[in-house]
């Protein structure tokens, strides 16, 4: 009799096409071997836990060190623990570009989407040639596959769940784990961890939404807000590149000098004073550097300041990386002595037909909140502001204050600043933002018009010479003026129109 066999997993065993019974025998004596053996180990590793054997083994040889951030803190108050946020920031970085299963979520006002690790993601990083595991935990009943409360994976000693994760997690907890060799404690808890907190500072900055402040007289004793949502930037700033490359190089030089300031023991702020005719682009400057190093910016309105004190409080509650601008400084004070008073002072053009809390500032309207009461009153208050509380109030402020800030000045009269404020130490940088040059015309061309070269070029380059422009007076005749025509009857309008407006001037100034 010939019958086919079958083993595990379906295959069919045959010898030839069929195997004899006396065959069947030998067969049958190994297959009891086997199953002998193979019920024994079975017994042996329900007796000895072979895989947790080997990693206690391992854990003797490589030892482990588990970090845990929770997302809430621990005291009674379940508050918000910031580095978990700065972990989940610095690791969407990370992620981004090697992580399998990520969660994406949209952010900032609707327009970017962020990634963070889903959970029991692992994420591997390496700084300082030491090796790092992070694991993204999760008890929510939502989470996908949810982790034991205390469970965190063994990176160098085999997966699986196991001891770690230190303190006790509260139902619904999410964590981050941080796993790495006992050996590298001292680099982690030194400078690793330093590393994240800093690097995730510098991701935040750069999505946050920046706001812009006033203190004018809608905002009562403090500053109103709005989000800052300017679109000037180095790229479109009109400017000859070697003094934009200068301006760039000295923002990010400060702006990563924490350490180098407390060092030298000066506090960490920089003043910029920036000086030209109207329409040259300081305060299109201000919104770019603003842009450029993710800064807030306080738009300080001396005339509405009723006293040194005021101005004190002021300054005093501005967060740290802002930019605190004062425009039109010699017309918003009495530069040699005793400020004017309100209503004699120069009002800067761009608010002061301003017919509601809305104001319009660089081609843009803001509408700002009423935050105060006082608005009013304030109108006929004298203020007493001097030059010389400015100056104390700056230089002691900022020695006090640990935050980046720095501090902008704008005058089209630099001449008639009284010297002791824009000394070195206070104004530390002098930008003359001026006439455009034929390099500056060719960015606002590329901006406006999308175009590198043109034959009227040469023609816009030789009256250059003869008369001077402004980059506000070329931005103007570039503009489209209609929407119909093709962009290469756009461009050959807008700089005809420049053409025939600078000739105009030149003839004018014959
Ligand atoms: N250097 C520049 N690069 C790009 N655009 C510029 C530049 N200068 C001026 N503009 C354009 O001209 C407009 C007016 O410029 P801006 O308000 O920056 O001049 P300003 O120097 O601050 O003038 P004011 O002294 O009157 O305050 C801006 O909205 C911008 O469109
Ligand atoms: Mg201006």
């Amino acid at each position: 009799m010939k019958l086919p066999l079958t083993m595990m997993g379906g295959r069919q065993m045959t010898s030839g096409n069929t195997m004899f019974l006396s065959d069947m025998g030998m067969m049958g004596s190994t297959l009891a071997g086997y199953l002998f053996w193979w019920g024994s180990l079975t017994h042996l590793a329900s007796i000895v836990p072979i895989r947790g054997f080997i990693r206690r083994l391992k854990s003797r040889l490589y030892p482990e060190i588990h970090i845990t951030v929770h997302e809430q803190n621990g005291d009674k108050s379940f508050s918000r623990n910031e580095l978990y946020y700065a972990v989940e920031t610095y690791l969407s970085e990370l992620a981004s570009g090697k992580a399998n299963n990520l969660k994406a979520a949209i952010s900032n006002n609707g327009r970017s989407v962020t990634l963070a690790l889903d959970n029991r993601e692992k994420m591997v990083d390496f700084f300082d040639g030491v090796h790092l595991h992070w694991v993204h935990q999760s008890d929510s009943p939502s989470a996908n596959g949810a982790a034991g409360p205390s469970e965190a994976a063994h990176f160098f000693v085999g997966g699986g769940g196991g001891r770690g994760g230190g303190a006790a997690s509260t139902r619904g907890d999410k964590r981050y784990v941080l796993t790495f060799l006992r050996r590298d404690r001292p680099q982690v808890v030194g400078r690793y961890l330093s590393h994240v907190l800093e690097r995730a500072r510098e991701l935040q900055a750069k999505s946050r939404k920046r706001k812009l402040y006033t203190n004018g007289p809608y905002s009562g004793a403090g500053w109103s807000s709005v989000l800052f949502d300017h679109p000037a930037s180095f790229d479109t700033l009109a400017m000859e590149p070697p003094q934009k490359k200068r301006i760039m190089d000295d923002l990010m030089t400060f702006s990563k000098s924490k350490d180098y300031y407390a060092k030298i023991g000066r506090a960490w702020k920089r003043g910029y004073l920036l000086h030209g005719p109207p329409g040259t682009g300081k305060s299109t400057m201000i919104a770019a550097i603003a842009n450029f190093l993710g800064y807030d910016v306080y738009d300080l309105e001396l005339t509405a300041v009723g006293s040194n004190t005021e101005l004190r409080n002021l300054l005093a509650s501005t967060t740290t990386k802002a930019i605190v601008v004062v425009e039109d400084i010699d017309c918003s004070l009495e530069v040699t002595a005793a400020r004017k008073a309100p209503g004699n002072a120069r009002t800067r053009g761009r608010w002061k037909d301003a017919p509601s809390k809305s104001k319009r500032i660089n081609g843009m309207n803001y509408c700002f909140s009423d935050s105060g009461n006082e608005g009013g009153e304030k109108k006929n208050k004298k203020s007493e502001v001097t030059l010389s509380g400015l100056l104390n109030i700056i230089d002691g402020l900022w020695s006090v204050c640990g935050g980046e800030r720095l501090i902008v000045f704008t005058t089209n009269h630099v001449e008639k600043l009284d010297p002791a404020l824009i000394r070195k130490g206070r104004m530390d940088v002098h930008i003359e933002m001026s006439y455009s040059t034929f390099e500056g015309f060719k960015i606002l061309a590329k901006n406006y018009l999308d175009i590198d070269h043109h034959p009227l070029f040469d023609a816009v380059e030789r009256l250059m010479e003869e008369v001077k422009v402004t980059p506000a007076d070329i931005a103007e005749q570039l503009m489209p003026k209609t929407l119909d025509a093709t962009p290469a009857d756009k461009a050959s309008a807008c700089l005809q129109d420049l053409i025939q407006s600078m000739t105009k001037l030149k003839g004018a100034r014959k």
